[in-house]
């Protein structure tokens, strides 16, 4: 496999016709492959292909008229060399399950949602090695808005794998003269980057939302990423992982633009305002699964648990400030 992901090795399906699947899938071809996405709706489906449109996602930008979607998951599979999962974590067992049997033995599959299992709170690659014990697992993640990847403005994000060469393959397969893959042998760490990074922009969020100045911000996310790093060592990832791309990387842009949806989730709780009926924010999940995590390994996670404990309405932001502030006072590290 050459450098840059140029070179169309065969086929790559991607499996969720949201922002990122959609974003994902039109890089796929920029990078010179075959693509074909799988969207569960069928008017997503009809708009990608008629209109090369994705408008309940990624409206008024315009799609690579290559692009072929389908709702018939088996037609996007057929021929496929790399599947990309790109649902809500929330929705990842149910699409597993369904690609069991379906999905060719040896097939890498690359999790691309940010997030941890309610309930079980493992990890998506911990539920795809359970339910397809054949599929090398991957994950891909890092700062990256789907708005600006469709649009092909340039970043970089990782890719990691359990083997190390897999992941520097999968890496070249999947870049292309704008998206830019790092590669890493720590799955875990670019797991649990992206996850708990949605839970700190909700934090930032509600600072922002609640008018509390730009000081307080830059602390909130500074010490927020004291406590991603303590949560992400217990989970087992390294330190250097969650300094890089899927960890630093995508908390300074979550954390800082209204572009994030956590982080506008946030701002409208900051402010009181409902939360019914708004676009994914993954760092919701997550919260309550990340404070508990904390609590059960005895680990001190103030602002995961404040962001948990407002989402459950069990204090108000004013409360949750004065906690914060009113905590003993500690070395920094
Ligand atoms: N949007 C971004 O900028 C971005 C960037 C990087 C990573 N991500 C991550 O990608 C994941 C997906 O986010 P998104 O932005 O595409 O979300 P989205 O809300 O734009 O789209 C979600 C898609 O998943 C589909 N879906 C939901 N439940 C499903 C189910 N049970 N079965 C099949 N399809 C289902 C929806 O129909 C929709 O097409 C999230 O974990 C998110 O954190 C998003
Ligand atoms: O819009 P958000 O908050 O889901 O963030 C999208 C990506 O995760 C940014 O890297």
């Amino acid at each position: 496999m050459t450098n840059g992901g140029m070179n169309a090795e065969g086929r790559i399906a991607v499996l969720g016709g949201g922002a990122w699947g959609t974003a994902l899938a039109v890089t796929m071809l920029r990078a010179g492959h075959d693509c074909r996405l799988w969207a569960r709706d069928a008017d997503t489906v009809a708009a990608v292909n008629e209109t090369h449109e994705n408008p309940r996602y990624l409206p008024g930008i315009g799609l690579d008229k290559r692009l072929a979607a389908t709702a018939d998951i088996g037609m996007a599979l057929d021929g496929a060399h790399c599947v990309l999962a790109v649902v809500p974590a929330q929705a990842m067992r149910g699409l597993l399950e369904d690609l069991a049997g379906r999905i060719r033995a040896g097939t890498p599959l690359v999790l691309c949602a940010k997030g941890i299992e309610r309930g079980t709170g493992k990890l998506l690659s911990e539920i795809a090695v359970e339910l397809l014990p054949h599929t090398p697992v991957a994950a891909l993640s890092g700062p990256s808005f789907a708005t600006d990847v469709a649009r092909g403005l340039p970043t970089a994000v990782t890719v990691a794998a359990h083997d190390e060469v897999r992941a520097s393959d999968l890496a070249a397969l999947l870049s292309s003269p704008t998206f830019r893959c790092y590669s890493t042998s720590d799955l875990i760490g670019v797991e649990v980057g992206g996850a708990l990074k949605n839970v700190l922009a909700i934090a930032a969020g509600a600072t922002a939302g609640a008018g509390l100045g730009a000081s307080a911000q830059a602390a909130m996310v500074t010490r927020g990423f004291v406590e991603l790093r303590r949560v992400g060592a217990a989970f087992g990832a390294e330190p250097e992982t969650l300094m890089g791309l899927s960890g630093l990387g995508d908390l300074i842009l979550t954390c800082g633009s209204s572009q994030s949806r956590n982080f506008s989730y946030g701002v409208a709780l900051g402010r009181g305002e409902s939360l019914e009926g708004r676009p994914l924010a993954e760092g919701a999940s997550t919260a309550g699964i990340a404070a508990s995590i904390a609590r059960e390994k005895g680990l001190q996670a103030p602002i995961i648990e404040a962001v948990d404990r407002l989402l459950r309405g069990e204090v108000t932001i004013a409360q949750a400030v004065a906690a914060l502030m009113g905590r003993p006072l500690k070395s920094e590290r």
